[in-house]
């Protein structure tokens, strides 16, 4: 199965059609200040060939996750605003995503005018379960479009998504996949067609049960799992250790329980922390102390203290699992690297994939702004995807909506 490519749109003519583009502008905010905006040069590129075609560009995007209503917080504002600064060309942002702002501002485009839908996810149909709620909302994006619009999904990092604006408005609107929809997905088939053993796979971040899922289809596909981040002491606690008041999913410890039955006989092994840094509360300036991880509640601060990144030797250990790999895919950053104290993890582990002989991948948008963060360059690595569940789930085989809506 194929998809149409922007390319093919572009020869068809979009001078003065309305084409919705669906973006990922889910960027890392400190305030009003986006903290890495590698999300925002990849969607550049698309949303730029199309306006220099002059069509009128309708883009659709979120940031965070709100609950189904407008919340200040998880506004386009601040990444509209980069978005403009890196632009050759104005970008508007209308103040919501179908209401009257929308579709004032979208009917006075001229071609090559670009407009922002403000964060999809305000709605609360967007994201709904429901295929009729879901449909309604993608009918009101389409409308925008008027008569003769088409659809281009760029967003790679929400292709897992079966959401309204990533899957629904292309059942609706003729579709096209976005040239980094186009490359990303051709990095992760050359990875999975030709892995080169041993083939190890980093988790961590917060998103734990998210990732937590993929790891049943990675079991026989990856020779190794390191274990980081937030999803650790999930890990401990499945091996019945105490983790304080650190991230915990505890109706996940049964999942993990079994994928620790399973992972021998898949050919897998776990790598689980055997250190990590405790602190006494949640703060870039808080106590803390490093400790053995199956004794969390020793530390000083008792049941109070939270981890909040691998311990050195855990990193070290990583690290040499990491250099003997051919292949490796990280996901997740092994503690919270926005505070200094806490990035000692991510770092040693960004520093072993810039040193190893493996084919390196780095997916999501914390952790590309990890390593960005932390001064690494982009091309010390193999690929930087911009989507780390997406990626992931690509990984392990599954059908990805925003894919496969667009095969044709
Ligand atoms: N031990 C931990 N406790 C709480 N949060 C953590 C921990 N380790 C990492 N994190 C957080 O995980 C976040 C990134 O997670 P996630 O969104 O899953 O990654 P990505 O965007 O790369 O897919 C970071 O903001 C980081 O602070
Ligand atoms: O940040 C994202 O994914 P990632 O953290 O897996 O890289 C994407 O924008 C998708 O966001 P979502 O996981 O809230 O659907």
């Amino acid at each position: 199965m194929t998809s149409h490519t922007l390319n093919e749109l572009i020869a068809e003519g979009v001078r003065g059609r309305y084409i919705l583009v669906r973006s990922d502008l889910n960027v890392p905010l400190d305030g009003s200040t986006v903290t890495d905006d590698g999300r925002i040069k990849a969607s550049l590129p698309v949303i730029e060939k199309l306006s220099d075609a002059g069509a009128r560009v309708l883009v659709t995007a979120h940031l965070g996750r709100p609950k189904g209503a407008p919340e200040p917080k998880y506004s386009l504002k601040p990444a509209v605003a980069r978005f403009s600064e890196l632009a050759p060309f104005k970008v508007k942002l209308a103040e919501d995503t179908v209401g009257d702002s929308a579709k004032e501002l979208a009917g006075s485009l001229e071609d090559g005018d670009v407009l922002v839908l403000e964060n999809v996810r305000f709605d609360a149909r967007e994201t709904s379960k429901d295929d009729a709620e879901r449909g309604a909302f993608a009918d009101e994006l389409v409308a925008l479009t008027g008569g003769n619009g088409a659809f281009v999904d760029d967003a790679f990092g929400a292709v897992h998504r079966k959401h309204a604006s990533v899957y629904d408005v292309a059942t609706r609107l003729p579709s096209y996949q976005g040239d980094l929809v186009h490359t990303e997905v051709e990095v992760l088939r050359k990875l999975t067609t030709d892995t080169q053993r041993p083939y190890v796979v980093v988790l961590g971040g917060s998103k734990v049960s998210d990732k937590l899922a993929v790891i049943d289809n990675l079991l026989g596909k990856a020779d190794t799992i390191l274990v980081g981040g937030g999803m650790l002491f999930t890990f401990l606690a499945a091996s019945g250790h105490k983790v304080a008041g650190s991230l915990l999913e505890a109706d996940q410890i049964p999942v993990v329980q079994d994928y620790l039955k399973r992972a021998s006989d898949a050919g897998t092994a776990f790598v689980i922390p055997t250190d990590v840094v405790v602190a006494s509360r949640f703060a870039a300036d808080a106590e803390h102390e490093v400790v053995a991880a199956d004794a969390i509640e020793d530390s000083s601060f008792g049941a109070a203290g939270i981890g909040l990144d691998i311990g050195p030797i855990s990193a070290a250990a990583f690290a040499e699992q990491i250099k003997a790999a051919k292949t490796v895919f990280w996901n997740g950053p092994m503690g919270v690297f926005e505070f200094e104290a806490f990035s000692g993890g991510t770092r040693a582990i960004a520093q072993a994939l810039t040193e190893s002989s493996a084919f390196t991948v780095v997916g999501g948008g914390d952790s590309a702004a990890a390593v960005r963060t932390l001064g690494f360059e982009d091309s010390q690595f193999g690929h930087i995807s911009t989507g780390g569940g997406a990626s992931l789930e690509y990984l392990e085989g599954k059908d990805l909506p925003g894919l496969s809506v667009l095969d044709r």
